[in-house]
């Protein structure tokens, strides 16, 4: 398979792939049901599907993180290795520490650990993340997007073989959202990355894979012959990131008609 040359230095290894099977409830009730689904080793597995359906909670479950609720499956990796410490994750909120400046929070990982951060590499991604200079900023200094593309300078300078990226470009404006998905597609080369958006041209680009998410299970959707990172601009990037819409919009289509004038 055909992938984008890498441009960092990191050390290259390529994630194994991962087999997800299960079901999670909550107290509540259950939120999916023998949900089966496979992340593609080395490659940019899409996930999209409505709001609340338990993307976000796949990730988690991956990540091992605690849940409010009861997950009866199994998640294991193609080489018999476990997850732990395997894996990096960038969620929806930014969880950028108030007191520590950019620089700062991008190596908190290696800090957290014990180790000594990448201070080279940290710098080398934070200036390819347009934040060079703003490195001795706090949080509450930056834009929404700012803190967004510090929070990607983050989770890519941990150099791990599956990475969770949850939303992580949804409040970049466009142009730079269009740098960030490559600059993220040649950092993260080879790594199995699993990337929730509920951006059809986002995936129409990026995936090797892309996984619908329904109330009624996990599905695939064909990805373009052509492989990533694919031209905006090519035909069969666009057909694909039309009928992703289409389906998606079928899937949550709101209608404006009353119940009065939907039964006359
Ligand atoms: N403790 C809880 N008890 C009951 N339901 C909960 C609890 N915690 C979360 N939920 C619900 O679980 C559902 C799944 O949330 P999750 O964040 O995984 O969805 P998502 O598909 O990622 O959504 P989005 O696209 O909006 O981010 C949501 O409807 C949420 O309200």
């Amino acid at each position: 398979m055909t992938r984008p040359a890498p441009t960092s230095s990191a050390t290259l290894s390529t994630g194994p792939s991962i087999h997800f099977k299960g079901s999670f409830t909550f107290s509540t009730g259950p939120l999916f049901e023998d949900v089966s689904l496979r992340l593609g080793g080395g490659e940019w597995n899409c996930l999209l599907g409505p709001s609340g359906v338990g993307k976000s909670t796949i990730l988690r479950l991956i990540l091992g993180l605690q849940t409010d609720g009861h997950f009866d499956g199994e998640i294991t990796a193609d080489d018999g290795a476990a997850l732990t410490n395997r894996v990096s994750y960038m969620a929806q909120s930014d969880l950028l520490l108030p007191w520590l400046n950019v620089l700062e929070n991008t190596c908190l990982g290696a800090r957290l650990r014990g180790q000594t951060p990448d201070t080279e590499r940290a710098h080398s991604l934070l200036h390819r993340v347009g934040l060079g200079a703003h490195l001795d900023k706090r949080p509450a200094s930056l834009s929404g997007g700012m803190r967004q593309r510090a929070a990607l300078a983050r989770t890519l300078v941990e150099d791990r073989d599956i990475v969770l990226l949850d939303e992580p470009f949804s409040a970049l404006d466009a142009g730079t959202r269009a740098d960030m998905q490559e600059l993220a597609a040649k950092a993260l080369w080879g790594k199995t990355v699993l990337l929730v958006t509920h951006d059809p041209a986002e995936a129409a680009r990026l995936a090797h894979q892309i996984i619908l998410l329904s109330s009624g299970g996990a599905t695939t959707w064909p990805t373009p012959a052509s492989p990533p990172i694919r031209d905006i601009h090519a035909p069969d990037t666009i057909s694909c990131q039309a009928a992703l819409l289409d389906h998606l919009r079928a899937g949550t289509a709101i209608t404006n008609q009353t119940p009065q004038e939907g039964a006359r």
